[in-house]
């Protein structure tokens, strides 16, 4: 049971305020993805909901504030993956994602059955098992980012944070990971806010999009009610069509202009 609160959030880098006015809940389980432009704040946001950036307003899982958690609780609480990460030197694909495991460590710090069980899940899960003994340094872009992001899976907390968790990943390797996302929020009840750039796959996966536009909510609801062509035109300044699927998924695809002589 881990829904979460935002109320009033406002937050930037030392006196520039990026983001504001930021006000959504996310019930248990449920999935909110953070759209808009380049620039727009959608990283700032969710690092201020992490608790990572200094900010006004309030961040609430089920009803508790985050800054009242003490360090522990707070990592059992909600975990986070960021877009650029920075990893450490020397260790293993499989040390990094046990890290993930720490905040569940007994008083003797040494990881049992169960957390080796996590980890070795992550690693079949997320196709990393062959990756298992490398050094993280010797990863491709995509490997890397899914180890990452198996090491915040690795934390199972009940509020998870991605900031665009597909980046670098290849069409198979990004619905496996958004698929595992969807399944650890039915088994778990983990609730989940990512950024995320394909609108489409945004579409499939949320239950809710808040649209950010110049760091302030433009839109904010399902999917179909967030993604219309005037939102793409005038939030983003494309030109893109809005399919829909036989279930009234939006599909976002790109059109081109026919001025003549430009192909
Ligand atoms: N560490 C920082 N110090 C100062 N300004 C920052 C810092 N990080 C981001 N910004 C600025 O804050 C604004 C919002 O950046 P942010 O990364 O939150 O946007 P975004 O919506 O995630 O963008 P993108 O889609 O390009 O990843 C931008 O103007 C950016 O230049």
């Amino acid at each position: 049971m881990s829904g979460l609160e935002v109320r009033d959030l406002a937050a930037g880098y030392r006196r520039r305020t990026v983001v504001s006015g930021v006000s959504t809940t996310v019930d248990t389980g449920g999935w909110l993805g953070i759209i808009g432009p380049n620039g727009a704040g959608k990283s700032t946001l969710l690092k201020a909901i992490a608790g990572l950036l200094g900010h006004t307003g309030e961040v609430l899982v089920d009803g508790r504030g985050l800054s009242s958690l003490r360090r522990r609780e707070r990592a059992r609480t909600i975990a986070y993956a960021p877009q650029i990460p920075q990893l450490p030197a020397g260790l293993t694909v499989t040390d990094y994602i046990l890290l993930g495991r720490t905040p569940h460590l007994g008083a003797l710090g040494r990881e049992g059955q169960s957390d080796l069980e996590v980890v070795n899940e992550l690693l079949t899960r997320l196709d990393l098992t062959h990756l298992a003994g490398r050094s993280l340094h010797t990863l491709s872009g995509g490997e890397r980012q899914r180890t990452v992001l198996a090491r915040s899976l690795a934390q199972r907390a009940g509020v998870l944070l991605l900031d665009e968790p597909t980046t670098g990943l290849d069409i198979g390797h990004a619905q496996s990971l958004l698929d595992l996302v969807d399944e650890l929020r039915a088994e778990l009840g983990t609730t989940v806010v990512t950024t995320l750039h394909d609108l489409t796959l945004a579409a499939q996966y949320a239950d809710d999009l808040l649209l950010l536009s110049d760091g302030v909510p433009a839109a904010h609801g399902t999917p179909a009610e967030v993604l219309t062509p005037e939102a793409l035109r005038t939030h983003y300044a494309a030109r893109a069509a809005v399919l829909h699927t036989p279930d009234g998924t939006p599909v976002i695809t790109p059109t081109r202009d026919s001025t003549p002589g430009t192909g």
